[in-house]
Protein backbone atom coordinates (compact mmCIF):
# COMPACT_ATOMS: atom_id res chain seq x y z
CA UNK A 1 0.00 0.00 0.00
CA UNK A 2 0.85 3.35 -0.77
CA UNK A 3 2.54 5.32 2.34
CA UNK A 4 0.19 8.56 1.78
CA UNK A 5 -2.39 6.66 1.53
CA UNK A 6 -5.33 8.67 4.09
CA UNK A 7 -7.84 5.87 3.62
CA UNK A 8 -6.45 2.25 3.96
CA UNK A 9 -8.50 -0.64 3.82
CA UNK A 10 -7.93 -4.34 3.45
CA UNK A 11 -9.98 -7.52 3.33
CA UNK A 12 -12.36 -5.60 5.77
CA UNK A 13 -15.48 -7.53 7.20
CA UNK A 14 -18.32 -6.90 8.71
CA UNK A 15 -20.72 -9.47 10.08
CA UNK A 16 -24.38 -8.15 11.92
CA UNK A 17 -25.55 -9.50 15.21
CA UNK A 18 -28.07 -11.72 12.78
CA UNK A 19 -24.86 -13.43 11.25
CA UNK A 20 -25.30 -11.83 8.22
CA UNK A 21 -22.18 -10.64 6.35
CA UNK A 22 -22.76 -7.16 4.84
CA UNK A 23 -19.01 -6.28 4.25
CA UNK A 24 -17.04 -9.81 3.09
CA UNK A 25 -13.53 -9.04 1.94
CA UNK A 26 -12.94 -5.40 0.78
CA UNK A 27 -10.17 -4.20 0.08
CA UNK A 28 -8.56 -0.19 -1.34
CA UNK A 29 -6.77 2.47 -0.61
CA UNK A 30 -7.63 6.31 -0.89
CA UNK A 31 -4.60 8.73 -1.93
CA UNK A 32 -4.56 12.20 0.32
CA UNK A 33 -6.25 14.72 -1.88
CA UNK A 34 -8.08 11.91 -3.87
CA UNK A 35 -11.74 11.37 -4.31
CA UNK A 36 -12.92 7.59 -4.33
CA UNK A 37 -16.39 7.00 -4.91
CA UNK A 38 -18.11 3.44 -4.05
CA UNK A 39 -21.02 2.68 -6.05
CA UNK A 40 -23.22 -0.65 -5.38
CA UNK A 41 -26.22 -2.00 -5.88
CA UNK A 42 -28.92 -1.63 -3.08
CA UNK A 43 -27.57 -3.28 0.27
CA UNK A 44 -24.15 -3.83 -1.64
CA UNK A 45 -22.24 -2.76 1.84
CA UNK A 46 -21.27 0.61 1.28
CA UNK A 47 -22.90 2.31 4.34
CA UNK A 48 -21.64 -0.47 6.30
CA UNK A 49 -18.06 -0.16 4.71
CA UNK A 50 -18.36 3.87 5.36
CA UNK A 51 -19.51 3.43 9.03
CA UNK A 52 -16.48 1.12 9.43
CA UNK A 53 -14.28 3.61 7.86
CA UNK A 54 -15.88 6.86 10.38
CA UNK A 55 -15.20 4.37 13.43
CA UNK A 56 -19.33 4.10 13.68
CA UNK A 57 -18.46 0.35 14.24
CA UNK A 58 -15.92 -2.50 15.04
CA UNK A 59 -14.95 -4.45 12.38
CA UNK A 60 -15.48 -8.42 12.22
CA UNK A 61 -12.22 -9.09 10.21
CA UNK A 62 -8.97 -7.01 8.32
CA UNK A 63 -7.84 -3.64 8.57
CA UNK A 64 -9.42 -0.24 8.51
CA UNK A 65 -6.50 3.00 8.80
CA UNK A 66 -7.64 6.59 8.34
CA UNK A 67 -5.20 8.89 8.46
CA UNK A 68 -2.90 6.24 10.03
CA UNK A 69 -5.37 5.36 12.25
CA UNK A 70 -7.49 2.61 13.35
CA UNK A 71 -10.97 4.78 13.50
CA UNK A 72 -12.84 2.77 16.17
CA UNK A 73 -9.97 2.38 18.70
CA UNK A 74 -8.28 5.50 18.00
CA UNK A 75 -11.15 7.47 17.28
CA UNK A 76 -10.19 10.70 19.50
CA UNK A 77 -7.18 11.06 17.25
CA UNK A 78 -8.79 10.83 13.88
CA UNK A 79 -12.00 12.11 14.52
CA UNK A 80 -11.80 15.83 14.81
CA UNK A 81 -9.74 15.70 11.26
CA UNK A 82 -12.99 14.04 9.47
CA UNK A 83 -15.96 15.46 8.08
CA UNK A 84 -19.02 12.99 8.00
CA UNK A 85 -22.00 13.59 6.29
CA UNK A 86 -24.19 10.47 7.13
CA UNK A 87 -26.98 9.14 5.02
CA UNK A 88 -29.92 10.62 7.50
CA UNK A 89 -28.37 13.29 9.30
CA UNK A 90 -30.44 13.87 12.63
CA UNK A 91 -30.69 17.46 13.75
CA UNK A 92 -33.04 19.17 16.49
CA UNK A 93 -35.68 20.39 14.54
CA UNK A 94 -36.90 23.42 15.94
CA UNK A 95 -33.39 25.11 15.88
CA UNK A 96 -32.80 27.45 13.01
CA UNK A 97 -30.06 27.03 10.67
CA UNK A 98 -27.60 29.22 12.14
CA UNK A 99 -28.51 28.18 15.56
CA UNK A 100 -27.86 24.46 14.48
CA UNK A 101 -24.62 25.18 13.09
CA UNK A 102 -23.48 27.28 15.79
CA UNK A 103 -24.73 24.13 18.38
CA UNK A 104 -22.00 22.11 16.25
CA UNK A 105 -19.48 25.13 15.70
CA UNK A 106 -19.57 25.20 19.46
CA UNK A 107 -18.02 21.30 19.76
CA UNK A 108 -15.57 21.55 16.78
CA UNK A 109 -12.11 22.64 17.02
CA UNK A 110 -11.48 25.58 14.49
CA UNK A 111 -14.92 25.75 13.51
CA UNK A 112 -15.61 28.01 10.21
CA UNK A 113 -17.77 31.32 11.46
CA UNK A 114 -21.25 30.01 10.73
CA UNK A 115 -21.64 32.62 7.80
CA UNK A 116 -18.79 30.93 5.89
CA UNK A 117 -20.32 27.66 6.28
CA UNK A 118 -23.94 28.16 5.02
CA UNK A 119 -21.62 30.44 2.10
CA UNK A 120 -20.28 27.18 0.66
CA UNK A 121 -23.05 25.32 0.37
CA UNK A 122 -26.01 28.27 -0.46
CA UNK A 123 -27.88 28.75 2.79
CA UNK A 124 -27.26 32.12 3.75
CA UNK A 125 -30.59 33.21 2.65
CA UNK A 126 -32.13 30.22 5.11
CA UNK A 127 -30.39 30.90 8.36
CA UNK A 128 -33.36 32.08 10.47
CA UNK A 129 -35.76 29.50 8.75
CA UNK A 130 -36.33 26.85 11.12
CA UNK A 131 -35.09 23.29 10.18
CA UNK A 132 -38.36 21.21 10.50
CA UNK A 133 -39.48 24.17 7.27
CA UNK A 134 -36.37 23.05 5.38
CA UNK A 135 -37.21 21.50 1.74
CA UNK A 136 -35.57 17.70 1.61
CA UNK A 137 -32.45 19.04 -0.53
CA UNK A 138 -31.72 21.93 1.65
CA UNK A 139 -31.55 19.93 5.11
CA UNK A 140 -29.13 18.01 2.89
CA UNK A 141 -26.94 20.90 2.30
CA UNK A 142 -27.02 21.70 5.80
CA UNK A 143 -25.76 18.41 6.89
CA UNK A 144 -23.09 18.93 4.09
CA UNK A 145 -22.31 22.40 5.95
CA UNK A 146 -21.98 20.83 9.21
CA UNK A 147 -19.66 18.04 7.77
CA UNK A 148 -17.43 20.70 6.67
CA UNK A 149 -17.38 23.13 9.55
CA UNK A 150 -13.69 22.13 11.25
CA UNK A 151 -11.85 22.28 7.81
CA UNK A 152 -11.56 17.99 7.75
CA UNK A 153 -8.84 16.16 6.19
CA UNK A 154 -10.75 13.90 5.34
CA UNK A 155 -14.74 14.24 4.14
CA UNK A 156 -16.96 11.14 4.07
CA UNK A 157 -20.07 11.68 1.90
CA UNK A 158 -22.55 8.65 2.32
CA UNK A 159 -25.48 9.92 -0.82
CA UNK A 160 -24.34 13.48 -0.77
CA UNK A 161 -26.91 14.55 -3.64
CA UNK A 162 -29.88 12.21 -3.02
CA UNK A 163 -33.02 14.53 -3.03
CA UNK A 164 -31.45 17.38 -4.43
CA UNK A 165 -32.76 18.83 -7.52
CA UNK A 166 -30.15 19.32 -10.66
CA UNK A 167 -28.70 22.52 -9.93
CA UNK A 168 -28.45 21.78 -6.27
CA UNK A 169 -26.83 18.55 -7.25
CA UNK A 170 -24.32 20.48 -9.83
CA UNK A 171 -23.57 23.12 -6.94
CA UNK A 172 -22.66 20.18 -4.54
CA UNK A 173 -20.30 18.44 -7.45
CA UNK A 174 -18.51 22.37 -7.78
CA UNK A 175 -17.98 22.56 -3.89
CA UNK A 176 -16.77 18.68 -3.77
CA UNK A 177 -14.29 19.31 -6.60
CA UNK A 178 -13.50 22.15 -4.90
CA UNK A 179 -12.21 21.00 -1.89
CA UNK A 180 -11.02 18.17 -2.81
CA UNK A 181 -8.39 20.66 -5.55
CA UNK A 182 -7.86 22.37 -2.03
CA UNK A 183 -6.07 18.29 -1.01
CA UNK A 184 -9.40 17.24 1.00
CA UNK A 185 -9.49 13.65 0.33
CA UNK A 186 -13.15 12.54 -0.32
CA UNK A 187 -14.91 9.75 -0.04
CA UNK A 188 -18.41 9.36 -1.82
CA UNK A 189 -20.96 6.98 -1.82
CA UNK A 190 -23.68 7.69 -4.58
CA UNK A 191 -26.69 6.07 -6.67
CA UNK A 192 -25.96 8.59 -9.23
CA UNK A 193 -23.63 6.84 -12.03
CA UNK A 194 -22.93 10.54 -13.63
CA UNK A 195 -21.87 11.54 -10.12
CA UNK A 196 -19.49 9.11 -9.72
CA UNK A 197 -18.51 9.54 -13.74
CA UNK A 198 -17.57 13.28 -13.20
CA UNK A 199 -15.89 13.48 -9.73
CA UNK A 200 -14.21 10.43 -8.89
CA UNK A 201 -10.18 10.57 -9.34
CA UNK A 202 -11.09 6.47 -8.95
CA UNK A 203 -14.41 4.48 -8.06
CA UNK A 204 -15.02 0.90 -7.02
CA UNK A 205 -18.55 -1.03 -7.88
CA UNK A 206 -19.76 -3.03 -5.03
CA UNK A 207 -22.28 -5.81 -5.18
CA UNK A 208 -23.17 -8.10 -2.16
CA UNK A 209 -20.38 -7.14 -0.22
CA UNK A 210 -17.27 -7.29 -2.33
CA UNK A 211 -15.31 -4.84 -4.67
CA UNK A 212 -16.74 -6.28 -8.09
CA UNK A 213 -14.82 -3.84 -10.23
CA UNK A 214 -12.65 -0.59 -9.19
CA UNK A 215 -10.47 1.82 -11.26
CA UNK A 216 -10.96 5.27 -12.72
CA UNK A 217 -14.12 5.67 -14.58
CA UNK A 218 -12.43 5.48 -17.87
CA UNK A 219 -10.60 2.21 -16.58
CA UNK A 220 -13.79 0.53 -15.40
CA UNK A 221 -15.89 1.81 -18.66
CA UNK A 222 -12.92 -0.08 -20.85
CA UNK A 223 -13.61 -3.69 -19.04
CA UNK A 224 -17.08 -3.43 -20.69
CA UNK A 225 -17.99 -4.07 -24.41
CA UNK A 226 -19.28 -1.19 -27.26
CA UNK A 227 -22.42 -2.04 -28.60
CA UNK A 228 -23.67 -2.16 -32.04
CA UNK A 229 -27.75 -2.61 -32.59
CA UNK A 230 -29.27 -2.43 -36.08
CA UNK A 231 -32.27 -3.98 -37.76
CA UNK A 232 -31.77 -6.06 -40.94
CA UNK A 233 -34.26 -5.13 -44.10
CA UNK A 234 -37.20 -8.43 -44.43
CA UNK A 235 -36.10 -9.60 -47.68
CA UNK A 236 -31.80 -9.64 -45.98
CA UNK A 237 -31.52 -12.60 -44.01
CA UNK A 238 -29.07 -12.25 -40.96
CA UNK A 239 -27.32 -15.45 -42.72
CA UNK A 240 -25.71 -12.43 -45.70
CA UNK A 241 -24.03 -10.70 -43.04
CA UNK A 242 -19.96 -10.64 -42.67
CA UNK A 243 -19.02 -13.45 -40.88
CA UNK A 244 -17.74 -11.87 -38.22
CA UNK A 245 -21.03 -10.27 -37.23
CA UNK A 246 -23.34 -12.99 -37.83
CA UNK A 247 -23.34 -14.88 -34.54
CA UNK A 248 -24.90 -12.02 -32.92
CA UNK A 249 -28.31 -12.09 -34.84
CA UNK A 250 -31.12 -12.73 -33.48
CA UNK A 251 -33.64 -12.63 -36.33
CA UNK A 252 -33.51 -9.48 -37.80
CA UNK A 253 -32.64 -7.15 -34.94
CA UNK A 254 -28.85 -7.85 -34.54
CA UNK A 255 -26.72 -6.75 -31.47
CA UNK A 256 -22.95 -6.87 -31.90
CA UNK A 257 -20.87 -6.34 -28.92
CA UNK A 258 -17.74 -5.47 -29.30
CA UNK A 259 -14.13 -4.67 -27.42
CA UNK A 260 -13.14 -2.87 -31.08
CA UNK A 261 -16.04 -0.65 -32.18
CA UNK A 262 -14.58 1.31 -34.67
CA UNK A 263 -13.67 -1.99 -36.45
CA UNK A 264 -16.44 -3.45 -36.56
CA UNK A 265 -18.73 -0.46 -37.24
CA UNK A 266 -16.46 0.18 -40.23
CA UNK A 267 -16.94 -3.66 -40.87
CA UNK A 268 -20.82 -3.28 -40.66
CA UNK A 269 -20.74 0.31 -42.89
CA UNK A 270 -18.97 -1.36 -45.61
CA UNK A 271 -20.65 -4.27 -45.87
CA UNK A 272 -24.41 -2.27 -46.26
CA UNK A 273 -22.91 0.00 -48.27
CA UNK A 274 -21.73 -2.71 -51.16
CA UNK A 275 -24.85 -5.22 -50.31
CA UNK A 276 -27.22 -1.94 -50.96
CA UNK A 277 -28.55 -2.49 -47.46
CA UNK A 278 -30.14 0.21 -45.36
CA UNK A 279 -29.54 -0.93 -41.79
CA UNK A 280 -32.66 -0.39 -39.91
CA UNK A 281 -32.75 1.74 -35.92
CA UNK A 282 -28.61 1.69 -36.24
CA UNK A 283 -27.63 2.62 -33.32
CA UNK A 284 -23.75 2.82 -31.95
CA UNK A 285 -22.47 3.72 -28.37
CA UNK A 286 -19.43 2.99 -26.53
CA UNK A 287 -19.71 1.64 -23.07
CA UNK A 288 -20.63 3.78 -19.83
CA UNK A 289 -20.45 3.42 -16.66
CA UNK A 290 -24.06 2.76 -16.39
CA UNK A 291 -23.76 -0.59 -18.43
CA UNK A 292 -20.81 -1.66 -16.33
CA UNK A 293 -22.85 -1.32 -13.52
CA UNK A 294 -25.79 -2.79 -14.53
CA UNK A 295 -23.51 -5.79 -16.10
CA UNK A 296 -22.27 -6.48 -12.51
CA UNK A 297 -26.07 -5.96 -10.80
CA UNK A 298 -26.85 -8.05 -12.85
CA UNK A 299 -24.25 -11.15 -12.36
CA UNK A 300 -22.99 -12.48 -9.13
CA UNK A 301 -20.94 -11.57 -7.27
CA UNK A 302 -18.67 -14.94 -7.95
CA UNK A 303 -15.49 -12.99 -10.34
CA UNK A 304 -13.90 -10.34 -9.25
CA UNK A 305 -12.11 -7.71 -11.95
CA UNK A 306 -8.99 -5.44 -10.70
CA UNK A 307 -8.62 -3.25 -13.62
CA UNK A 308 -6.19 -1.67 -11.12
CA UNK A 309 -4.29 -2.76 -8.41
CA UNK A 310 -1.66 -0.52 -7.93
CA UNK A 311 -2.54 3.55 -7.24
CA UNK A 312 -1.61 5.56 -10.38
CA UNK A 313 -1.10 8.85 -7.63
N1 LIG B 1 -28.09 -3.67 11.68
C1 LIG B 1 -28.17 -4.56 10.69
N2 LIG B 1 -28.42 -5.86 10.95
C2 LIG B 1 -28.48 -6.79 9.97
N3 LIG B 1 -28.32 -6.51 8.65
C3 LIG B 1 -28.08 -5.22 8.33
C4 LIG B 1 -27.98 -4.19 9.32
N4 LIG B 1 -27.72 -3.01 8.68
C5 LIG B 1 -27.66 -3.32 7.37
N5 LIG B 1 -27.86 -4.63 7.15
C6 LIG B 1 -27.85 -5.33 5.87
O1 LIG B 1 -26.56 -5.24 5.30
C7 LIG B 1 -26.65 -5.13 3.89
C8 LIG B 1 -25.85 -3.93 3.42
O2 LIG B 1 -26.49 -2.74 3.85
P1 LIG B 1 -25.88 -1.30 3.57
O3 LIG B 1 -26.82 -0.30 4.15
O4 LIG B 1 -24.48 -1.27 4.00
O5 LIG B 1 -25.93 -1.27 1.98
P2 LIG B 1 -25.80 -0.04 0.99
O6 LIG B 1 -24.89 -0.50 -0.08
O7 LIG B 1 -25.43 1.19 1.71
O8 LIG B 1 -27.27 0.04 0.43
P3 LIG B 1 -28.15 1.26 -0.12
O9 LIG B 1 -27.58 1.62 -1.44
O10 LIG B 1 -29.48 0.63 -0.27
O11 LIG B 1 -28.08 2.38 0.88
C9 LIG B 1 -28.13 -5.04 3.55
O12 LIG B 1 -28.55 -6.33 3.13
C10 LIG B 1 -28.78 -4.67 4.86
O13 LIG B 1 -30.08 -5.20 4.95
Amino acid sequence: MMNDAVIEVEELRRAYADGFTAVDGVSFSVARGELFALLGTNGAGKTSTVELLEGLARPSGGMVRVLGHDPYTERRSVRPRMGVMLQEGGFPSDLTVAETVRMCAGCTSGARPTREALDLVGLTERSGVRVKQLSGGEKRRLDLALALLGRPEVLFLDEPTTGLDAEGRRDTWELVRELRDGGTTVLLTTHYLEEAETLADRLAIMHRGRIDVTGTPAEVTATRPARIRFVLPEDVPAGRLPLSLRAAADGRAVEIRTQRLQRDLSELLRWAEESNVELGALDARSASLEEAFLDIAARGAETVEAVETVDAR
